[in-house]
Order: structure tokens, then sequence, then C-alpha cells
């Protein structure tokens, strides 16, 4: 990618075009944060006890975070919307349309199975509904969907041993299922407290794909590192903090999932300009470019696309090379990565053609 910096050569106007139709690869999208306006405000008039606006419109206010607290707080009250089997397969299939919207072809959605079944959804029904949701998802929109469970890690190790069971239980663990993550605020949630459920995670054929140095230091992420095996880092943005720790991903080509306007939104990062991305590049640390929860943040993939564009001063074939680097850091097959490769490819050779 590094060779196309300073090469920003098509106007912008044209490299939005270019993106919406770029086949692409998501891997850091959370599940309930994926809910659009529409789908949050018809499940917030189906449960009229919740303080969630049942507006679209009066969501955008209700969706500006004052600080990462906030962002959770806010987070929480749409997880309270999702109360039955039948909202989780709505939502999950809902998320699906609108990635195959954007030319995703493949996504790896970040799922908290631990904040349903303690609602009282039942575990064997919720596995049913994502499981229903990928397979009708992959069928009718093309759009390959694959999970990640993760640890609400505020929510302690009761929580950290019930999503480890759901997600190795051979009865239960749905076939989607590739990944094994960590989430929720930082501060005071230290990440070698996670070992054990990890261990049991990765033993069980998971990678590893924690949180970490999202709204703490670059400590966390040596942790995540060291204590839970990280294969890919969730955001890693305080990384440009420490030159070994960014000289030991570009060395391991373990890979940075950036999520730049969430970074904003949740104010882990002051302004997109003051960004660390175009200081992970220099590094050579391989980076991913994701939406994390983007109807709450005021984005989507192809927008995070064009910010990268712009701070990295990327042309369209920068932009493929993106989408290549998220191709080659998923969990998919061999013969399914290719298959998105050529794609892209294909695709950039066309618009490119004189
Ligand atoms: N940018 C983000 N960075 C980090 N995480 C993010 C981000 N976006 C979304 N999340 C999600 O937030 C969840 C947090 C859930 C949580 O802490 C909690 C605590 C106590 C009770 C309950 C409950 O359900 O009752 C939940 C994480 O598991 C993660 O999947
Ligand atoms: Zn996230």
């Amino acid at each position: 990618m590094t060779e196309h910096l300073g090469a920003f050569a098509a106007a912008p106007r044209d490299l939005h075009a270019f993106i919406a139709g770029l086949p692409k690869a998501e891997l850091h999208v959370h599940h309930v944060g994926s809910a659009s306006p529409r789908i949050v405000a018809e499940l917030a008039a189906r449960h009229p006890d919740s303080k969630v606006p049942t507006d679209p419109e009066a969501l955008v206010d209700y969706f500006t975070f004052t600080d990462f607290a906030h962002f959770i707080e806010v987070y929480l009250s749409v997880v309270d919307l999702i109360r039955t089997p039948e909202d989780v397969r709505l939502l999950t299939y809902e998320v699906a349309r609108d990635l195959a919207r954007q030319q995703v072809r493949y996504a790896e959605l970040t799922i908290t199975p631990w904040s349903s079944t303690r609602r009282n959804i039942d575990e064997r029904a919720f596995m049913d509904a994502i499981e229903d949701a990928r397979k009708a998802a992959e069928a009718e929109f093309g759009t390959v969907l694959r999970w990640c469970f993760d640890i609400p890690g505020e929510a302690g190790l009761e929580a950290a041993e019930e999503t480890t069971r759901l997600a190795t239980d051979d009865r239960l663990r749905p076939e989607g299922l590739v990944s094994f993550g960590l989430g929720g605020p930082e501060i005071g949630v230290e990440r070698p407290q996670f070992k054990p459920y990890f261990d049991r995670a990765i033993a069980a054929g998971l990678r590893s794909v924690p949180h970490a140095g999202e709204t703490t230091g670059p400590e966390t992420v040596w942790d995540a590192l060291t204590h839970l095996r990280a294969e890919r880092i969730g955001h890693g943005t305080n990384s440009f903090q420490d030159p070994k720790l960014l000289a030991h991903l570009a060395e391991h080509r373990i890979p940075l999932e950036v999520c730049p306007t969430s970074n904003i939104a949740t104010r882990a990062v002051r302004s997109l300009d003051e960004h660390p991305i175009k200081e992970f590049v220099k590094a050579g640390v391989v980076i991913t470019i994701n939406s994390d929860d983007p109807p709450m943040f005021g984005t989507d993939l192809n927008n995070e696309y064009a910010v990268a564009a712009r701070l990295l001063k990327l042309d369209a074939q920068g932009l493929a090379d993106l989408a290549k680097s998220a191709v080659d850091a998923s969990f998919l097959d061999e013969p399914g990565k290719a298959g998105i490769r050529n794609e892209i490819d294909s695709y950039t050779s066309a618009w490119l053609a004189p």
C-alpha cells in the first residue's frame, strides 16, 4: 500500500464511486452496534419501556457521545432492546443486508452472546437465530458472515466463563464461529486475567482477536499479544506511543483493525487529522479498515475507506490494496480469500482501464 502514498490522482467524487463498488471484507464490526436507525427505532417501538428514541432522526442526538463510558451506556440501552430470538434473527439478517449493499463480500461480526443469554434468551435459540440469518444472508445477498464471540470484559470472569462455554461446547458452538474477542472498557479491566479463557478458546480452534489499546496505552496491546496470543488487534490505536511495539507488530505481521471514525465518536482520538493511522503505515504495520458500530458513529465501511483515502492519500489502486489487506488478514479459507482478491483485481483493472 505504501507505494501509493502521495498518488492521490482521482477526483474525490470518482474515488467515492470506486469505493462504493469495490468488493470488501469487514473484520471489526459489532452485531448490536450495526443495528440501523430503522431497526433500532422498530425495536424501540416494540418495547415502549425503553428510553431509546423511536424516531430515527432523534437517534442522531442519542448517538452523540461525551466519552467512551457514555458510548457503552447508550450501547447497552440498545442491547436491552434485543429480547427474543426473532429480534436476534432480524437484527443479524438486516446487518447482512446493509453490508451487502456496500459490496461487503465477507464480514466477521463480533457478537456478545452473554448479553443475550443473561437477558433470558435461550442459548440454543440464540445460536439457531444467528445461524439461520447467516445462511439466509449468504444465499440471498452472497455475503459470507462469520462470528467472533467476545467477552464483555467489564462484566467480569463470570461473563468470561459463560462466553467461553458458549464458544467451545460442541453441542452449542455455531458453525460460523471463527474467533474469540474481548471488548468493552479497558480501564481497570486487565487483559491477563482472561488468559485461561483465551487458552481454552484457542485450544478449541478459535482465533484470538481482543480489543486493546483503544482507550488505554500500548501496555494493553503488549498484554493482548503476550497473554491472550492475539493474532489481530481490535483498534490498537495507542500503539503509536511505543516504537518497539510498532516494530513488533510490523515484524510479526499482526494486523491492526483500525476504525477511524469510531475513535473520534468515542473521543478516544481528538480528530481524524490526529489519528495515528499514518504512523502505523510508516512503521510498516499491516492495517485493515473497519467500521466498528457504524450507525452509532454515523458512518459505514465505505465512508471509512474514504477517510483512509484522505488520511493516507490513496488512489484507487491504494484502496484496492487496502481492501486486499483485509481479505489477507481475515479468517476466511484460502479459496474464499482467492475469490475476493480476484474480484477486487478485476474490478480495479476495469475501473483503471482507459
Ligand atoms: N468500540 C468498542 N470498543 C469496545 N467494545 C465495544 C465497542 N463497540 C461495541 N463494543 C461492545 O461493547 C460490549 C460491552 C458490554 C459490556 O461491557 C457490558 C458490561 C456489563 C453488562 C453488560 C450487559 O450486556 O448486560 C455488558 C463489548 O462486549 C463489545 O462487543
Ligand atoms: Zn470494537
